[in-house]
């Protein structure tokens, strides 16, 4: 049997970080939004044990190299199984884009195999499984809308948040996560109780964006403000970098606004420009294809 689900990207509408830990890790204060830019994941199960990962058109590790594969090996061990599976990305979220994309895969492997098992980890050991692979994995383990505390593992639910389009703007270079953290300058925390909670529209929202990640990305690539420039000059309400970057969103009131800014954006640049949607309450649907 082969399953089918979808891995949906985040975006990071506020990135604090809060301190930096003795294991090298920061602890951060984040709203973390999933939106309807995904990656197509088909998991089959096969007899022989072993994982196998194909990413075509991609170069990304195969097996497990792939954050992917491991989460599969992590499934297949809860379940005691002797079996392998085969996994198919159909990549369509930049790699190393600030967007979580491998994370994505994780989670989504996570609860897919585990369903195909009949089950053997609960919510929380899937929550605890992701936690080992990747410090954002739990959060697209967990469905919907969050806070993100600890290192961004600790979750609790984000209140409602208003309907608005996201411009995604990706200049088409990689961004290594650790060499962002690792060049971060730390600057006093801000105050976490003294952020809001109530989002009542589109400008409340816009008022919250900010990502203390930009100061180690942009300084390095410049055109990363450029393009939160040329977003806000076509109509965005704000725009940020997501996580470490590079790709940009524009938050958006309007959806012929944001449809007018991807089509300016794709005649002037050779940027990857997605316009998508928040995705408000999301747990990787099964679509068995035979
Ligand atoms: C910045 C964020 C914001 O959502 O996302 P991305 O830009 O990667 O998508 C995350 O904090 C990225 O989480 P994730 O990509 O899962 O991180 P990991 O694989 O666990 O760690 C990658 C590297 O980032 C550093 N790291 C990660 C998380 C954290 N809270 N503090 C850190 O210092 C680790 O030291 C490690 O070297
Ligand atoms: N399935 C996968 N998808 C994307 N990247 C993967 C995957 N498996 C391993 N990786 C590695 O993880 C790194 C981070 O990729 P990604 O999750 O796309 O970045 P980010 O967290 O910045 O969005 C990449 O450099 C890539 O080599």
């Amino acid at each position: 049997m082969t399953s089918e689900f979808d891995a949906p990207a985040k975006i990071n509408l506020c990135l604090h970080v809060l301190g930096r830990r003795a294991d090298g890790y920061h602890d951060l204060c984040m709203l973390m939004q999933k939106v309807s830019l995904a990656d197509r994941i088909s998991i089959a199960l096969r007899d022989e044990p072993g994982v196998e990962v194909v990413c075509p058109g991609v170069p990304l590790a195969q097996g497990e190299q792939n954050i992917a594969g491991r989460a599969a090996l992590a499934v297949l061990a809860a379940a005691g199984s002797n079996r392998g599976a085969r996994i198919h990305v159909d990549k369509q979220i930049p790699v190393a884009a600030g967007l979580g994309g491998g994370s994505s895969d994780a989670a989504t492997v996570l609860v897919g195999l585990n369903r195909m098992l009949g089950g053997p980890l609960s919510f929380d050991g899937l929550l605890g499984a992701g936690a080992r692979l990747g410090a954002d994995v739990p959060f697209f383990v967990y469905g919907r809308s969050a806070w993100a505390a600890g290192i961004g593992d600790h979750l609790r639910p984000a209140g409602p948040l208003p309907a608005v389009w996201y411009v995604l703007v990706n200049p088409g270079f990689a961004v290594s996560t650790a060499w962002v953290y690792g060049n971060l300058r730390l600057t006093s925390p801000v105050d976490v109780a003294k952020l809001p909670e109530f989002f009542d529209s589109p400008q409340d929202l816009a008022a919250l964006l900010h990502n203390d990640l930009e100061q180690v990305t942009i300084g390095r690539y410049p055109q990363i403000a450029a393009i939160k420039e040329q977003l806000v000059a076509l109509g965005a309400l704000g725009a940020l970098m997501s996580g470490s970057g590079p790709t940009v969103f524009g938050l958006f009131d309007d959806e012929a606004l944001a449809d007018a800014a991807c089509a300016t954006l794709k005649r002037r640049s050779q940027w990857r420009v997605f316009k998508v949607r928040p995705l408000e309450d999301f747990s990787p649907s099964s679509r068995p294809t035979c």
